[in-house]
């Protein structure tokens, strides 16, 4: 399975185009539309979130419920389009547009893909770039995960993700051994975190460096239960799960890194408090007692929970100024903006969630058939005897 988005921040809408999702998977509106209505929601987002009410048009590859074998194309309205129609238009500008439309954008935002793509693609309007680097690309990247958790869920797969840590305020590691419970207090929560005993302090972290024109980051966590022994391969680095795991979580906008279970710790722990040890019973087959290291080991899925992190730097357009350069004068400046997230990693473990479930699926897609749900089903449930008995 493999999947291409296109579309931009203010153009009309966000597309992608799924190719291989296997034919007979259940599929409708309403499984995409939740989980772009919950990317949408958690305290410190913007005023565009408040102009986007982000709904799914399935275009094609599904009849009567069920996906048909053929690509599968999702589209997403941008509803804030209808204010930057001249400015975003496809059409060459009439001479009278020009002179309405004509500020380009030269002053280049620290921390975005501005200035870099900029000299890349040899734009001198900066908005050429940060249309498509926006991370309301994420939207449709949402809605291909979807597709890939109710994938999952097919074969008795969960995948939950939700907040560990905003601003340097963190919440006690997780003690909740259910993942639906996991799920449904991190759903109620407004920073979309499972421990009720700091979600305040981090709300409060999200205000104080609003109210300061400042901007906080924080760290997201994606659990995936249900995933049989070994899915992904060690024979060669491209077919290493967990090292796509990693570059899917590495693909969102304003993430700069990755751990899976106890992560950049296993540099200081000794090997004894690292590795999970093996044990068996007649019920489970094989189990670890611990599950340190997230679920993988020679990028393989060990049958334990995978577990991985992931961090999201601070948003970078500040309503404090940073300094810059404007590109056409070479004049330092002090940029000042509109509208921006002040905090957007509630929404990122949403994005987390759909990139890691996709990763999954492909995987399973790959090793357990290609075409038919039926079919990648019975081989999974074989699978999961051949672990049992082996
Ligand atoms: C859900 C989400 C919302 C975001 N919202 C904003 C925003 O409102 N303002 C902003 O400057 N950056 C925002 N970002 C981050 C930028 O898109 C990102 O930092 C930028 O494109 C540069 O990419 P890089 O940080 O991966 O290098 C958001 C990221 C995510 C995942
Ligand atoms: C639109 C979304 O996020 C946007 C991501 C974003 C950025 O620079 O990444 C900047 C902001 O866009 P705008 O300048 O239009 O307010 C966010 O609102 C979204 O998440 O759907």
């Amino acid at each position: 399975m493999r999947y291409l988005t296109a579309g931009e921040s203010h153009g009309p809408q966000l597309t992608t185009i799924l190719e291989g999702v296997p034919a007979g998977l259940p599929l409708t509106v309403e499984d995409i539309n939740d989980d772009l209505a919950r990317r949408q929601k958690g305290h410190g987002r913007g005023r565009r979130m408040q102009i986007e009410k982000d709904t799914v048009d399935i275009l094609s590859g599904v009849r009567h419920g069920q996906t048909l074998g053929s690509p599968i194309t999702l589209a997403v309205t941008n509803d804030d389009w209808k204010h930057w129609t001249k400015i975003m238009g496809i059409e060459p500008l009439s001479q009278e547009d020009q002179e309405e439309v004509k500020r380009k954008v030269t002053k280049p935002r620290p921390g975005h893909a501005d200035l870099n793509g900029a000299i890349k693609y040899g734009h001198r309007d900066m908005r050429n770039v940060l249309e498509r680097s926006s991370a309301r690309e994420t939207t449709v990247r949402v809605a291909a995960g979807a597709v890939a958790r109710k994938f999952l869920a097919e074969l008795g797969i969960k995948v939950a993700g939700h907040v560990t840590e905003i601003g340097g305020v963190k919440a006690e590691p997780q003690s909740i051994s259910n993942l639906d419970d996991l799920k449904a207090q991190t759903e109620a929560s407004p920073v979309r975190c499972y421990d009720k005993k700091v979600e305040q302090q981090m709300m409060d972290a999200i205000d104080t460096a609003k109210e300061n024109g400042d901007s906080i980051g924080g760290i997201v966590e994606v659990i995936v239960e249900g995933v049989p022994a070994g899915v992904g391969s060690y024979v060669h680095y491209d077919r290493k799960l967990d090292a796509k795991v990693a570059a899917s979580i590495m693909s969102i906008n304003a993430f700069k890194g990755v751990e899976f279970g106890v992560g950049f710790q296993a540099a200081s722990l000794p090997g004894s408090k690292v590795h999970d040890e093996i044990a068996w019973s007649e019920e489970r087959g094989y189990y670890r007692l611990s599950n340190n290291l997230g679920g993988f080991e020679g990028g393989m899925t060990t049958g334990m929970p995978i577990v991985v992190r992931g961090v999201m730097k601070p948003i970078p357009t500040l309503y404090k100024p940073l300094q810059s350069v404007d590109i056409d004068t070479k004049e330092p400046f002090q940029a000042s903006i509109e509208r921006s997230d002040s905090c957007a990693v509630p929404a990122a473990s949403v994005v987390a969630e759909a990139v890691v479930a996709w990763e999954i699926a492909q995987a399973i897609v790959e090793q357990f058939g290609q075409d038919r749900m039926d079919l990648i089903k019975e081989n999974v449930q074989r699978m999961r005897e051949h672990a049992a008995k082996f």
